[in-house]
């Protein structure tokens, strides 16, 4: 494993009465996403606000690769509809070139957005402008506080994928605030999960089992889990059927929690599994 860009050690954060981080510990990697979940309320974008170095924790320290260069993605951006402003000029703000511009837009997909009123566009739209603003810093380290907020759930789907890209692409660590463990666990190397203190952390398919993840988020949840990582006693044909096995007999599938979207094995997928997916995916919704 390479070499942290950064490290928090025994972070806590006290407001008034109310203790909001509790010895909190987060490593990241250049390369490795770290996704953080947690319940309203847990200290999500308290932490990220001191990875950031936006507020000083009341207790801990933070240790940053020497000149480590962050690009930031704000859970919320206020856009002043009595403030006009096109995409390009907005971008402009964060760096002087148009064709660093261009390319970064280029990048998450929305060069044809340039000069268009930023109060026009959607909310997919406006979160892949603001990755395009974090991009723009040429981040070994990209900060994104739940990145998919606003978007449909295709496109939330597809915001995790373009983040992956990116990731592979610039080689760059991610830490990322998602309520979606079953959406993001495909592209995330390592969950913290917390409330207040970590509960649990790890690989995702390890947080989602752990007992306190389960008392945080439920069953229900959990479940929803299965659907990208279950094992597999069989093979499907390019029809998406199951292959009997050599004694001719069918493996026991249940393909009520079979959405074929494999991080291990080999599996042809029929676009008949991957409507399943989707509905599956629909239906994991709203457990958050
Ligand atoms: N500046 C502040 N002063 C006092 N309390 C604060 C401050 N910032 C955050 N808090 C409190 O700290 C707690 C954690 O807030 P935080 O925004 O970090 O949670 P979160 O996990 O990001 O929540 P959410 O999922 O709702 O975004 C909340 O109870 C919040 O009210």
């Amino acid at each position: 494993m390479s070499e942290y860009l950064l490290q928090a050690k025994q972070i806590s954060m006290v407001y008034g009465q109310q203790t909001v981080l509790q010895a909190v510990d987060l490593t990241i990697r250049a390369g490795e996403i770290v996704t953080l979940i947690g319940p309203n309320g847990a200290g999500k974008t308290t932490l990220v606000k001191a990875v950031l170095g936006l507020i000083e924790p009341s207790l801990g320290q933070i240790i940053r690769q020497p000149g480590l260069r962050i690009g930031y993605m704000p859970q919320r951006l206020h856009v002043d509809p009595s403030l006009p402003i096109t995409v390009g000029r907005f971008l402009r703000l964060a760096h002087p070139s148009k064709a660093a511009i261009k390319e970064a837009l280029a990048e998450v997909g929305t060069s044809h957005l340039l000069n268009n009123p930023l109060q026009s566009i959607s909310g997919g739209e406006l979160q892949r402008v603001l990755l395009a603003r974090a991009l723009l810093r040429d981040p070994q380290l990209l900060v994104l506080d739940e990145p998919v907020q606003g978007v449909d759930i295709a496109g939330q789907t597809e915001l995790y994928q373009l983040i992956e890209t990116l990731r592979e692409r610039h080689q760059c660590g991610v830490l990322m605030v998602s309520h979606d463990l079953h959406l993001v666990m495909a592209q995330t190397d390592t969950v913290i999960c917390l409330n207040q203190h970590v509960c649990c952390h790890g690989h995702p398919e390890h947080v989602s089992t752990d007992p306190a993840y389960l008392a945080l988020f439920g069953e229900k949840y959990s479940q929803a889990l299965a659907v990208y990582h279950h094992d597999h006693d069989h093979e499907h044909d390019i029809h998406g059927d199951v292959i009997p096995d050599e004694s001719g007999n069918s493996p026991n599938h249940d393909h009520s929690q079979c959405g074929h979207n494999h991080h291990h094995g080999s599996h042809q997928h029929s676009n008949k599994h991957n409507e399943q997916k989707q509905d599956e995916q629909k239906g994991g919704q709203g457990h958050a």
